[in-house]
């Protein structure tokens, strides 16, 4: 009988992916998070939190209360694969989207600009299911994400 291989993610179904990004400490980087967004969809995995690269997101979480937004996120982020966060911009929720992911198990990419500072608590963490890559430009930043997507 022919023996059944175990399967990746990938090759099951597409991975669910919570994108994190800076929201309240700053959105200057909005138009990388759309760019993440996309290379996300052309790799085949489903971004849970589209809202982080939504440019209207103001509109729709000014109707949540804070304690609907927390919730809606944490429930995502326990339904997630992996997290893929864009630390260049500091931000203490995407800090804690990190934190809580790796506490849950859940695999994590941190990618920055190389010419920040990033948080020594991303850069000099040993656990094995966090890797934190720096992108020179959007094909490096491309390339880092769909090699990630292919390993899950
Ligand atoms: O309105 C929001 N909606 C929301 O989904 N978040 C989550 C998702 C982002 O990855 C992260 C951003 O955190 P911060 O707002 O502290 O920069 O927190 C954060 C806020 C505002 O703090």
């Amino acid at each position: 009988m022919e023996k059944l291989e175990k399967s990746k993610v990938s090759e099951k179904r597409s991975p669910k992916i919570f994108l994190s990004g800076s929201i309240r400490g700053g959105r200057q980087l909005l138009e990388t998070y759309r760019f993440m967004f996309d290379t996300l969809e052309e790799a085949g995995a489903e971004v849970l939190s589209l809202h982080v690269a939504d440019p209207e997101l103001e509109k729709t979480e000014m109707k949540m209360t804070e304690e609907e937004i927390y919730t809606r996120d944490m429930g995502l982020l326990v339904k997630s694969d992996a997290l893929i966060a864009e630390v260049t911009v500091p931000s203490i929720g995407v800090g804690y989207e990190i934190c809580r992911a790796l506490v849950l198990g859940i695999p994590v990419l941190c990618v920055y600009s190389p010419d920040k500072a990033v948080s020594a608590m991303v850069l000099g963490n040993p656990d094995h299911l966090l890797k934190a890559r720096a992108y020179p430009d959007k094909t490096s930043l491309n390339k880092i994400i769909t090699k990630f997507i292919r390993s899950l």
